[in-house]
């Protein structure tokens, strides 16, 4: 498969996936999504592979979630809210081998989701972490909630949620969730030394490690596949509709005039 949104590269046994759309700061649309569970599957499943690195190109954004400008009551994909997002989360969780997330700028909506959902997270100082979904309209049901309190807490699930505060790298590091900051500089090293520790390790016994600490949290593909049910229908309201239309048009959002 050819790819528009994604550059996909294999180095020293380690496969690295870039959402490539800088110029809206690596936020995805339906195909970019397809395109990443294609390279995901790939990845994960090559037996060569070792470890699975997920970034973003460029220096300001990992991934900055849905693109909101290809979004009008759902997005413009497949799927039950216009993105296949739950089979990419699905993806990340099930494939028997370590992903890391290399996050070296915004990490915001779902795309702090993707970072959340990767097994290790290794930022840059210049990292920023957070969700937008209540400002803009939208909430990921399940991983993006519920196991994001299994990685930082209640308290601070609610508080990232509810808030829609933004947290620099060593924040998120005090928090959980990343598990190391470096300069910026010296983050493709950081990420090479880890992916060649990885390729060191027993693949079976990893595979094995990595399904029994995703096991505690399997219930939450439940709670998600039914929250997405529910997000489709509120992406067609004026409430939600609102929050796109105030991203776009770059101005604070009217929430409460559209409450039923
Ligand atoms: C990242 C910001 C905090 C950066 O702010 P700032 O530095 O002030 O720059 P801006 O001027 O805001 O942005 C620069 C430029 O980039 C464009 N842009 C940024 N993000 C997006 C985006 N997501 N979509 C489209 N365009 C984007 C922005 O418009 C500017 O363009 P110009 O042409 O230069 O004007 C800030 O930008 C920010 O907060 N961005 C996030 C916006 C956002 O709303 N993200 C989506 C959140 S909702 C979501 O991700 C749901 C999608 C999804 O994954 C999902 C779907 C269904 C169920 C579950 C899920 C799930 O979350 O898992």
């Amino acid at each position: 498969m050819s790819y528009t949104d994604i550059v996909y590269e294999e180095r020293e046994q380690i496969a690295y996936i870039a959402i490539n759309r800088p110029e809206v700061m690596n936020a995805f649309r339906g195909q970019t999504v397809e395109e990443m569970i294609q390279a995901m599957t790939k990845a994960g499943w090559d037996k060569n592979i070792a470890a699975i690195v997920l970034t973003g190109t460029g220096d300001r954004a990992f991934c900055t979630g849905g693109d909101q400008s290809a979004h009008s009551g759902q997005y413009d994909g497949r799927g039950t809210a216009g993105l296949p997002i739950e089979e990419l989360h699905s993806a990340i969780r099930d494939v028997p081998k370590p992903v890391i997330a290399r996050v070296q700028g915004y990490a915001i909506g779902g795309g702090n989701v993707l970072a959340t959902l990767c097994d290790m997270t290794i930022a840059s100082e210049k990292a920023v972490f957070g969700q937008v979904g209540p400002k803009v309209g939208s909430v990921d049901p399940g991983w993006g909630t519920a196991y994001l309190a299994h990685v930082v807490g209640e308290k601070k699930a609610r508080e990232i949620w509810y808030m829609c505060r933004r947290y620099n790298a060593q924040e998120a590091l005090a928090m959980g969730l990343c598990n190391v900051v470096v300069p910026h500089d010296q983050l493709d090293a950081e990420v090479t030394k880890w992916g060649r520790e990885l390729v060191e390790k027993s693949p079976t016994a990893i595979a094995i490690a990595k399904r029994s600490f995703n096991a505690s949290t399997e219930h939450i593909r439940g709670i998600g596949s039914l929250g997405m049910q529910a997000l489709s229908l509120y992406y067609n309201t004026d409430e939600s509709k609102e929050g796109v239309r105030a991203f776009l048009e770059k101005r604070k959002p009217d929430f409460r005039k559209w409450v039923k």
